[in-house]
């Protein structure tokens, strides 16, 4: 019995065309091409957001020790407004789930 992904004599390799849907050789190239793009990018992009995260401590942490809250809204407000402005009616989502992961849930 073949291990789970290995495949044996009778079960063909699966392809670059069968790994990204493409019905031509030429479109598997591009899409894998970009496909690799976009693993990169993303691991800049999770990156960033752990950066993101930690400064985000620095400013809680800073502002609880002097006696303040957690939370800012009206700089929370600030933000939700620079991601819609930049990303449209997604940004507002996309900035609260960063929120979210840099201070906790409210
Ligand atoms: O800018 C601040 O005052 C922060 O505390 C940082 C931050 C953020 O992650 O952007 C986190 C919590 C606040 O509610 C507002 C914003």
């Amino acid at each position: 019995m073949p291990l789970r992904g290995t495949p044996s004599d009778e079960e063909p390799r699966m392809t670059a065309t069968d790994i990204t849907g493409a019905r031509t050789p030429e479109a598997a190239g591009v899409i894998t091409g970009a496909r690799e793009r976009i693993d990169a990018l993303d691991d800049r992009i999770i990156g960033l957001i752990q950066e993101r995260m930690a400064v985000s401590a620095v400013v809680q942490e800073a502002r609880i020790a002097s006696g303040g809250r957690r939370v800012n809204l009206s700089r929370e407000m600030e933000i939700l407004g620079r991601y819609s402005e930049a990303l449209g009616r997604p940004g507002t989502p996309l900035a609260m789930t960063l929120l979210e992961l840099c201070r906790g849930r409210i």
